[in-house]
């Protein structure tokens, strides 16, 4: 069906965008009713065939074919440093280029994303989407949490059998600074907080493409198409309903219900270019406004290396994930992180402030990898609850042209203390006489270009912080952007706008701290 045929129909359901969420939820209404009229508008092109994007080492990945090489805007506390931000452009969004990790995050984020918005169906309590997603690896381990009959097949290091030569000593090293092993070593069951073993959604190393796995074989897909606009009309003063959408290249398609799921950084675009957002932004532009709203963004932020010789693994599949043996999650010391609360927020937090529970606040991923000889292994260092807010704002009132996005990284005393916790943590795990790894494996770290000096137990916090500011980058989550409780309700409805949703990584309204 061509574009001006599909616009001759009055829709079900319209998905501006076809990733990750948009595959899951048109898959699950076409379930739900096979009658049900459901169409799909993807800009990038359907790429399930293509043999450049399945395995771990595929070439075509970031910076290639099917990713948008979005570039944030000059980042204020990272010496004026634009940061890129990949995000998958084809049929089944960042499930195309993306890692595959599987990393739920903790029951404790979800429960108060429930209590924020005053709605049970938001807690961890209700498993049953993430169980029905499943096809865990095990269906012995932790089995009540677990989904053993859903499209996405998890693997993990056991599974795939390949356990790397240093995995006991990482593993001691992590005991030895007073992280825990979690029990069957399994940090998707609701506790994340210790050592779990690195799970990933993948057939025997080969990407999973969410459009594949959650067929679409069914639903009308337009692709290589771009959304421009949302028709929204005004049927008496002050009641505005989403009839459809308009394509860039001015076809118009109507639908009962639209549903956005263009991504964290595109479904906030969307409604602005057609007058949802703030108003101020909107002036800017020239856009007649029809509702005033506001967006915003967090974005997690990663990672320095370690230097050290290794000669590991060649049995094939070594290549079929990630080469690290484990995902750890750490929380924060409390009383450095009740200062940096005080120095944000202006008073001493009280001891029910969300970010005084046990919290999972940093991961950190051990990996084999950092040169081809192997001299090199790396330890990343990711912030899970950015309290750093930032925005989607519009470049210009053209829909080809990307959003300014501004994830304002570091710009909270809390997420500074935070990476600074968590590398101090990973210079005592690694370059100390404290672990098995600093003793007997690792020289030292490797260093960066513009420091004389290396991470050590003596690198004071100025040059910690400095270090950031010169060297960390994304880790690609970009989420919350269109949040519920500020602008969704718990129905994933645009509060003051009928017949239109938002139903990706653009709806959480606090930090998840997997990686979704
Ligand atoms: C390099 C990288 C590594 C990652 N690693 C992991 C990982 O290991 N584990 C993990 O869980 N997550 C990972 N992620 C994140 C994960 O892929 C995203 O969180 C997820 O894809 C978000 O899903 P979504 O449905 O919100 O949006 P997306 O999957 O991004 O889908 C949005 C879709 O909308 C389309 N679109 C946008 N605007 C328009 C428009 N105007 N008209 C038509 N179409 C439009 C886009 O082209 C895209 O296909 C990674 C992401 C990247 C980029």
């Amino acid at each position: 069906m061509d574009s001006s045929q599909i616009s001759d129909i009055l829709w079900d359901y319209v998905f501006v965008g076809s990733g990750l969420s948009a595959s899951v939820v048109s898959h699950r209404l076409y379930e739900h009713d096979p009658n049900l009229k459901i169409l799909i508008v993807e800009v990038g092109p359907n790429v399930s065939d293509r043999a450049d994007i399945v395995w771990p080492n595929s070439t075509n990945l970031i910076g290639g074919e099917f990713d948008w090489k979005y570039d944030t805007t000059s980042q204020a506390n990272l010496n004026g440093r634009s940061i890129s931000l990949p995000c998958g452009k084809a049929l089944g969004g960042g499930t195309t280029i993306n890692a595959n990790g599987w990393v739920r995050g903790d029951e404790f984020d979800f429960d108060l994303w429930g209590s924020k918005v005053n709605d049970r169906r938001w807690t961890y309590e209700d498993l049953q989407f993430m169980r029905k997603s499943e096809h865990f690896w095990s269906d012995s381990i932790n089995k009540m949490q677990h989904g053993h009959n859903g499209p996405a097949l998890i693997q993990s290091v056991t599974s795939t059998d390949r356990r790397f030569p240093l995995r006991d000593y990482a593993l001691q090293a992590w005991s030895e600074v007073g992280i825990d092993t979690l029990p069957h070593l399994d940090g998707n069951a609701g506790n994340p907080l210790g050592v779990g073993e690195l799970q990933e959604n993948k057939m025997s190393g080969r990407r999973e493409i969410a459009s594949s796995i959650y067929s679409l074989d069914c639903i009308t897909v337009l692709n290589e198409t771009l959304v421009g606009k949302l028709l929204i009309e005004e049927t008496a003063p002050g009641h505005l309903v989403t009839v459809g959408i308009k394509l860039q290249n001015g076809t118009e398609i109507r639908g009962r219900e639209t549903i956005l799921s263009a991504g964290a950084i595109r479904s906030p675009q969307l409604p602005m270019l057609s007058g949802i957002g703030p108003a101020e932004e909107l002036a800017n532009f020239n856009i007649p406004v029809l509702l005033d709203q506001p967006y915003k963004v967090k974005d997690p932020a990663a990672g320095w290396e370690l230097g050290s010789p290794n000669s590991l693994f060649r049995k094939p599949q070594y290549g079929w994930g990630i080469p690290s043996d484990f995902v750890v999650s750490s929380d924060v010391s409390k009383d450095g992180l009740i200062a940096a609360i005080a120095e944000g927020e202006g008073v001493t937090p009280d001891p029910t402030h969300p970010l005084l529970s046990k919290r999972t606040f940093a991961e950190h991923v051990f990996m084999y990898a950092g040169a081809p000889d192997g001299s090199l292994v790396t330890l990343a260092a990711i912030i899970m609850l950015p309290i750093s807010h930032g925005a989607i704002k519009l470049m210009s009132a053209n829909p080809s042209d990307p959003p300014l996005i501004d994830p304002n990284y570091l710009s909270t005393a809390v997420d500074r203390y935070v990476l600074r916790e968590a590398v101090k943590l990973q210079i005592r795990y690694t370059g100390s006489k404290e672990t098995v790894i600093g003793r007997e494996i690792l020289d030292g770290e490797a260093g960066v270009p513009g420091f004389d000096e290396q991470f050590s137990i003596h690198s004071t916090d100025e040059y910690i912080d400095a270090r950031f500011r010169a060297g960390i980058g994304s880790s690609y989550h970009p989420m919350g952007s269109v949040a519920m409780g500020t602008v969704l309700d718990t129905n994933l409805r645009v509060k003051g706008v009928s017949n239109l949703r938002v139903v990706d990584a653009s709806v959480f309204p606090v930090p998840i701290t997997g990686h979704l």
